[in-house]
């Protein structure tokens, strides 16, 4: 069972995430000189990030990668490599080595193996997974009825490339087994819908169904939950 906490607001739910972060990390370089970790993109994250970018951490130490990414210039407003840039990694969070998911290939599929290649060099595990989660209970780039859906599931890859069923974007995402290499996975929900959603996967059933079942109902990897009102 995931541990969860629970906030009146998206930012006070931001910033205990941003602290309960700060202190992995820490504690990551502390142990091993390097600490990892994998973002999402979307709407969640940005306040997280925003707080996150002035804790005291030796950032040179860290590197920051995404859960998943929109094939899309990394200029794009969609971007969440842009996203990532504009938040987290400004003033000595700027030292972070950021490991993108788009390339220069032509479409998602074709950047793929290189994307891949560059996450098998990364230190595993990556010690904490930054999740978010669709109204349709997807999450990376994960979705119900996507046709790379079982694929995502099975593979031993680290990576994927995806079409969503009706978002836009050709997509590069983690694959579950990716997911669950992880030391910490963390979630973040806010509002009444997410969270009916949540309850939903938490209830149990397939995980085609609800993506994030995958880091809801499995106890190898230790999941907390921020759970915020709206
Ligand atoms: O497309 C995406 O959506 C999910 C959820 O995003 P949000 O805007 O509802 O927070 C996100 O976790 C994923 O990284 C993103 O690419």
């Amino acid at each position: 069972m995931p541990t969860e906490y629970f906030f009146a607001t998206g930012a006070q739910a931001a910033a205990d995430i941003a602290d309960r972060i700060a202190a992995l990390l820490s504690d990551a370089i502390a142990a091993r000189g390097v600490a990892t970790i994998a973002l999402s993109g979307g709407r969640s994250p940005r306040p997280v990030l925003e707080a996150l970018a002035p804790a005291t951490l030796d950032w040179s130490k860290l590197i920051v990668t995404l859960v998943d990414e929109r094939w899309v210039d990394p200029a794009s407003a969609d971007s969440n490599e842009r996203l990532v840039r504009d938040t987290l990694l400004q003033g000595p969070a700027a030292q972070a080595r950021f490991v993108p998911m788009k390339n220069e290939a032509a479409d998602a599929y074709a950047g793929q193996p290189d994307v891949e290649a560059s996450f098998a060099a990364l230190p595993w595990p990556l010690d904490i997974v930054l999740l978010g989660m669709g109204d349709d209970g997807h999450t990376a780039s994960l979705f119900p009825e996507g046709k790379e859906l079982a694929e995502g599931f099975a593979t031993d890859a680290l990576t994927i490339a995806a079409t969503p069923p009706a978002a836009p974007h050709q997509r590069l995402s983690l694959t579950a087994s990716a997911i669950l290499k992880s030391r910490h996975i963390f979630l973040q929900i806010s509002g009444a819908a997410k969270k009916a959603v949540y309850d939903r996967a938490l209830a149990g059933g397939p995980v085609e169904e609800l993506p994030i079942r995958l880091a809801l109902l499995q106890d190898d990897v230790p999941v907390e939950v921020w759970i915020a009102e709206n």
